[in-house]
């Protein structure tokens, strides 16, 4: 059952393993379960180790072959030459790039003039500048990125980044993704273990959590990674519209259908179907995609032949499509069928760790082919500081824009976060809860007060929703008492559910 599952995942958490990395080809470490190898660090042994991201054809990293212990205290030169401590094979990277001078778990490294330079936080060092860096901290050679990372399995897990490579991408982004938080690192773990089986997914979370990141990991990790991924927003089609879009349709099915054509599920056939916005889908498509799935066969809109279907389903929403399956606003059956394995993405505020990382890879993404403006200190602080209601999306966008303005180092103002509307989260204005705007007499004397109230409210709005609409679940859920949450409430003028209610 789906719960069972979801409790499952949780208890990952226990797993020895470091960090992953996706699609790498490690002899010496490779768990050969799924037909995407996952390297574990070692659980058991002290230090630090290096790892060597090769870029590869995918536009992805690929981890170099063999484990570069590091030692207590040394050098090693890095670089493409055979008599190199750690030889890289990358024709980006010079005979000898760079010098790792380590010292008791404090490390720097020395550019050696190289060609391609090194980039560290994504400035490029002057030839034979020495900076330090830290465990987990990504450090370009060209177009190689080399990590620091402890081997202990006491070690803290956080701040350790992963560099995955992009899934096959059909939206067309082509940089690596970033996995450093605790939490989403045992997610990925369950996510390529339920990969290699054809249960369907239903994926949960907020606007822009990357859940169709999520998705594609699922088919890229999946044995119909050679097959099609076909996405379809179903929020963007009118009822009609959607069930041809979904289904197909004959010649002549309605008015204007003049030619036949084939749906998403036929161009789906041997890969992956991701269907978004699931909780919008109107009953009467509801009742159809319940028919495919028990039967595994498709007939087009007006159409009397039907076609065998080899496809996998994930699903997504940023509804809570349980309690919908329970007040009879989705249809229960198609919930549990929908949902083999339910993951819910946790949003941006709840991974903190996340948001620096994933702000230096976009303006690395951003800047390119010039280099990453430094993303100051003060930035960082603002950054973190922000609630994210439009999550990852919404910090890709601030940084895009920073890197716009910066010239050479990202200050808080580039970002302009005190001009993002801070209750904008698409899921809190879809909201049954969240649908009114705090009073404009909503105190704000500063940005950050602001914010604070606004993450506060959405969290709220988030709990009624997961709770559907039963305060005391709400409450506890946020961790306070009824009656404070009764109070808030009306400060922040969201109305009290009527239905669910207790
Ligand atoms: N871990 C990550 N690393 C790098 N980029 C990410 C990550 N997660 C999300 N993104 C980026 O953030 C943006 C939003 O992600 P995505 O489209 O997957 O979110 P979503 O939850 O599907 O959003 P929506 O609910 O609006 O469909 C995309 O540009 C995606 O590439």
């Amino acid at each position: 059952m789906t719960s069972d599952v979801v409790a499952q995942s949780a208890s990952y958490g226990t797993l020895p393993w470091e960090t992953m990395v996706h699609g790498t080809k490690d002899p010496n470490n490779v768990d050969r379960e799924g037909p995407t190898d996952i390297v574990r660090a070692p659980a058991s042994v002290e230090g630090f180790r290096l790892l060597v991201l090769l870029p590869s054809g995918d536009g992805g990293n690929t981890m170099q072959p063999g484990e570069v212990p590091l030692p207590e205290v040394g050098e090693l030169v890095l670089g493409r030459g055979e008599d190199c401590a750690v030889p890289i094979g990358d024709a980006s990277v010079s005979r000898q790039h760079a010098v790792l001078l380590v010292s008791n778990g404090n490390f720097r490294i020395r550019d050696l003039e190289s060609r391609n330079g090194i980039f560290v936080r994504g400035r490029r060092l002057e030839a034979s500048e020495t900076v330090e860096i830290g465990p987990g901290e990504a450090v370009d050679l060209g177009r190689v990125t080399v990590l620091i990372q402890r081997r202990s399995s006491e070690s803290p897990r956080r701040n350790v980044p992963t560099i995955a490579p992009p899934p096959a991408s059909s939206s067309g982004e082509d940089a690596a993704f970033v996995v450093c938080d605790p939490a989403m690192l045992r997610l990925h773990d369950l996510v390529r273990r339920v990969a290699v089986r054809d249960i369907n997914v239903l994926l949960l979370g907020e606007t822009g959590v990357g859940k169709e990141v999520v998705a594609e990991a699922v088919h890229r990790y999946s044995r119909r990674a050679d097959g099609p991924l076909v996405r379809v927003n179903c929020a963007q089609y009118n009822p009609q519209l959607l069930e041809s879009e979904l289904f197909g349709h004959e010649q002549g099915a309605f008015t204007g259908a003049t030619r036949a054509k084939a749906g998403v599920f036929e161009a789906a056939q041997g890969g992956t179907l991701f269907l978004d916005e699931i909780g919008e889908l109107p009953i009467s498509a509801q009742v159809k995609l319940l028919r495919v799935i028990e039967e595994r066969r498709i007939r087009r809109v007006g159409g009397t032949e039907s076609r065998e279907l080899d496809i996998r389903l994930v699903t997504a929403t940023h509804r809570d499509l349980k309690a919908e399956s329970q007040n009879g606003q989705f249809r229960r059956d198609l919930y549990f069928r929908l949902s083999g394995v339910t993951i819910p993405i946790p949003p941006l505020r709840e991974r903190p760790s996340e948001i620096v990382p994933l702000a230096k890879m976009f303006a690395a993404r951003f800047a390119a082919p010039e280099p990453a403006p430094e993303l100051t200190d003060s930035a960082q602080q603002a950054l973190l500081g922000y609630p994210w209601p439009g999550n990852v999306r919404e910090l890709r966008n601030a940084v895009e824009q920073a890197v716009a303005l910066s010239d050479g180092a990202i200050l808080p103002e580039h970002l302009r976060l005190e001009q993002a509307p801070p209750s904008s989260s698409p899921s809190s204005s879809s909201s049954s809860w969240g649908g009114v705007s705090p009073p404009s007499s909503s105190p704000s004397s500063t940005p950050l007060r602001g914010q604070m109230q606004s993450l506060e409210r959405q969290r709220i709005v988030d709990a009624l929703e997961r709770s559907n609409g039963n305060q005391s679940r709400a409450a506890e859920l946020l961790g306070m008492p009824r009656r404070t949450l009764v109070d808030k409430l009306r400060r922040y003028n969201i109305p009290r559910p009527r239905s669910g209610g207790d």
